[in-house]
């Protein structure tokens, strides 16, 4: 479904992502791993096109990504939850939910924000009147998916979704990416830099150094320590 293939970009001329070679699919979580400023969030910004592409390209549904612009990637199906969240602080959870509507192009469509979000996640029924900006840190995670997944992606990026969060909201995240990938059949893919997260969660494991992958496989059949060298500072 998602196949990017030998990519080069970066950011002023400094190439972050070298020849870099990654593919996602429909129901499967993959974790990108690697230490920190290998490029894990330069990956996920170059697939919704905030990050452009000198050489290679990202084919989405066999589409090709190279010219297309951010909103036109998302209105494809690709939902995108950046790493500082970026909730509205202002605005209502409801507010906040249902904007997912609109960043996936599903503006005056049916914009009944699901049960299963609540379901998931009920401190968002809770406080669905409440500011963006009153909730905790793992409540503007849940937040963030909740509305990143009403606008009915085929694949979600989430670039570091558990970072800073306490323990009992990390195994509720981690259960609620599980039911995305396997009861919704959305590919996940899982930018963390935690190992026993990523070795927790995910089907499929990429490694990240030197701006492209080294080590990819099952995350069942992976050797640990061939993780492990990559990941030490
Ligand atoms: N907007 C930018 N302009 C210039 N350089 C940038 C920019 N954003 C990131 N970089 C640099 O690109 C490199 C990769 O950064 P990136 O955020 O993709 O890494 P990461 O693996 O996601 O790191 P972390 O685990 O710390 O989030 C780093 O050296 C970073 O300093």
């Amino acid at each position: 479904m998602l196949n990017v293939k030998g990519i080069l970009a970066g950011y002023d001329g400094s190439m972050v992502l070298n020849d870099l070679t990654f593919q996602a699919q429909k129901g499967q979580i993959v974790g990108v791993l690697g230490r920190n400023g290998v490029g894990k969030s330069t990956l996920l910004k170059s697939i919704i096109g905030l990050v452009p592409l000198k050489e290679g390209d990202i084919h989405f549904h066999e589409q090709g990504l190279k010219k297309l612009p951010i909103d036109k990637r998302a209105r494809l199906g690709i939902g995108y939850v950046p790493q500082g969240r970026e909730i509205f602080p202002s605005l209502t959870v409801e507010e906040n939910i249902l904007l997912g509507f609109e960043m996936m192009g599903k503006a005056g469509k049916n914009k009944k924000i699901p049960n299963e979000v609540f379901e998931w996640f009920p401190v968002l029924k809770e406080m669905l009147h409440r500011k963006g900006g009153d909730l905790s840190g793992g409540q503007q995670q849940q937040l963030a998916i909740a509305r990143a997944y009403v606008g009915q992606p085929d694949i979600l990026l989430l670039d570091e979704p558990m970072e800073g969060i306490q323990p009992s909201i990390v195994q509720l995240i981690q259960q609620v990416i599980t039911k995305i990938a396997r009861e919704k059949n959305i590919g996940v893919v899982l930018v963390e830099h935690d190992l026993d997260l990523a070795m927790e969660t995910a089907d499929f494991i990429y490694v990240m150094d030197h701006g492209h992958m080294v080590v990819e496989g099952e995350t069942n059949k992976l050797n640990i320590q061939d993780i492990e060298r990559h990941l030490v500072v």
